[in-house]
Formats: C-alpha cells, sequence, structure tokens
C-alpha cells in the first residue's frame, strides 16, 4: 500500500493507494496525519511527497513519517522533463503539485488545469508540453488581503456561491473575487481554442465553489493521481 502526500499551504492532505486511491478525510495537519498512522497499523511500504511547504514544515513532515512508519520507503516528488517537460524558464521552481496536476491529465495533451488552493493557478497543457501559467492569489487570500489592507473593508466570512453584483461588502468582495477568477479561466480557455478544443480540469480546496460557474471537469484528486503516476515510476525504475 503507498502513501500519498499533498503538503499545500493551508494544508496537508493523504490519499492511500492499493487499487485505487482513497482520501484520508480525518487529515488535514501533520499533527493530525501522524495521529491517524499511529492509531492504524497500516501496511504502507512507500510515502510520496508533493510539498509546496516552507523547508521547516516539509522536514516536520519527514520528521513525522519516519517515526510514524519507520520501514517505508519516502520519495520526495520532483519535475522530471523526460516524462512532462514544461517550458519554464526554470522548471526545478515550478510548484510540484501544479507539474503532479498536469500529469494526471497528460494523456489528453491539450488540457487546462486549474487549482482552486490557497493560490488559485491556470496551467496550459498543449501536445504534452506545459507551456506555463497564471498564479493569482486564491478566494481566502483575496478576502483576507482587502481585509486587513484597507479600513472600512470589513466583512464576516461569507459563502460566495454566485458572480451577481454584490449589495453588502461580503458579496462584492467575494462575488468579485469569484467572476476575477472566473473570467481569466474563461480568457485562457477561448484563448487555446475554446471548450470544444480544450479541456479543462478543475481541483483545490474550492473547487466545488467554482465548478457551477465553469465548464470543467471537477477532479478533487488530481495532485494525487500524479503523485501515484510518478511513484509508480520511481518504483519500477527501482529509483531510490
Ligand atoms: N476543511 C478545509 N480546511 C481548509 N480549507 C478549506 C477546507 N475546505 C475548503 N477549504 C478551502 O480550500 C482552500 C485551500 O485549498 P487547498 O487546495 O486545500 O490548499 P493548499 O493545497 O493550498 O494547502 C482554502 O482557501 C479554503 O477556502
Ligand atoms: C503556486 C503555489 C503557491 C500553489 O500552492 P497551493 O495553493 O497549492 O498551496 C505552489 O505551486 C508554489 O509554491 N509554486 C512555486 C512557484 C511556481 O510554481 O512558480
Ligand atoms: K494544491
Amino acid at each position: 500500500m503507498n502513501l500519498l502526500i499533498d503538503q499545500g499551504n493551508t494544508r496537508v492532505k493523504a490519499c492511500l493507494y492499493d487499487v485505487d486511491l482513497r482520501k484520508l478525510e480525518a487529515v488535514s495537519s501533520i499533527a493530525a496525519l501522524q495521529a491517524y498512522l499511529l492509531a492504524h497499523n497500516l501496511p504502507i511500504d512507500a510515502i510520496a511527497i508533493a510539498s509546496v511547504a516552507s523547508v521547516n514544515e516539509s522536514t516536520q513532515l519527514i520528521t513525522c513519517l519516519k517515526r510514524a512508519l519507520p520501514s517505508a520507503r519516502i520519495y520526495n516528488v520532483h519535475y522530471d522533463a523526460q516524462i512532462l517537460p514544461s517550458a519554464y524558464l526554470e522548471p526545478s521552481r515550478l510548484g510540484v503539485d501544479r507539474w503532479l496536476a498536469m500529469l494526471a491529465v497528460k494523456e489528453c495533451r491539450d488540457a487546462i488545469v486549474v487549482d482552486a488552493g490557497t493560490a488559485f493557478t491556470v496551467d496550459v497543457l498543449r501536445a504534452g508540453q506545459h507551456l506555463g501559467g497564471y498564479i493569482l492569489p486564491g478566494l481566502a487570500l483575496q478576502r483576507d488581503a482587502l481585509a486587513s489592507q484597507t479600513a472600512a473593508v470589513n466583512f464576516p466570512k461569507a459563502d460566495v456561491a454566485d458572480l451577481t453584483i454584490g449589495r453588502h461588502t461580503a458579496a462584492c468582495v467575494g462575488h468579485g473575487s469569484l467572476r476575477a477568477l472566473n473570467a481569466l479561466v474563461s480568457s485562457v480557455v477561448d484563448e487555446f481554442g475554446g471548450e470544444s478544443t480544450v479541456a479543462t480540469y478543475l481541483t483545490g480546496g474550492d473547487a466545488a465553489t467554482f465548478m457551477p460557474h465553469l465548464k470543467a471537469e471537477h477532479r478533487p484528486l488530481l495532485v494525487f493521481e500524479g503523485l501515484q503516476l510518478a511513484l509508480s515510476g520511481y518504483l519500477t525504475r527501482g529509483d531510490q
């Protein structure tokens, strides 16, 4: 059995893989992951990690895993141009979560991959190559930036559900961010041939909020799908 871990800027997410992927909903932090692993005595042989967190946080994660699963082999997944090349000027700087989400849909060759997480990323895959993309503050970051940097834009955290013109502060902010991010995706899809030519895939913690407004396939486990593909490559090649 494999353990797959996506360490993002807001939380840690984990999946188990044996015949298919199973998300561990109880896990959202290193402490919760450790508690879960100690409580369940799982036969895990290999662990694959995709981390975009700080060095400090990723070191903490690895220390926790070595303690909880001392015999499992740990793979820190990284960009590999042989598997999916990127036009990034320095591909090693491309967030590995972005690369893995594209890896999961590489077979379709032309795709737009959207990750609505802490950051909101849009990546373009054309003829099986990553052309580049966009990184914007996600919904929560946009709201928090406005709340902390303006005197009068104070509002309770509200559920952001639609794109209509806001008639109170929370709606103006929430609908505004949603509409702006949505419009970005539409304009990228249009530039790369429109809906009939290019498939759009959506993942990330805020994906469900965007789904009603985007013509996209919701793939909540996209980063994990990519992690499992990368890990099986390492295991097949006998990488250390
Ligand atoms: N249970 C949850 N805990 C934290 N954030 C959540 C949760 N459910 C949805 N979200 C939303 O998901 C966003 C984070 O997305 P996610 O993809 O998990 O983050 P990251 O990979 O950047 O750590 C948050 O901004 C928040 O709006
Ligand atoms: C863009 C990101 C911050 C997204 O992180 P997330 O929202 O998933 O926590 C992450 O992929 C990252 O730190 N990337 C490195 C910079 C880059 O991709 O160019
Ligand atoms: K992510």
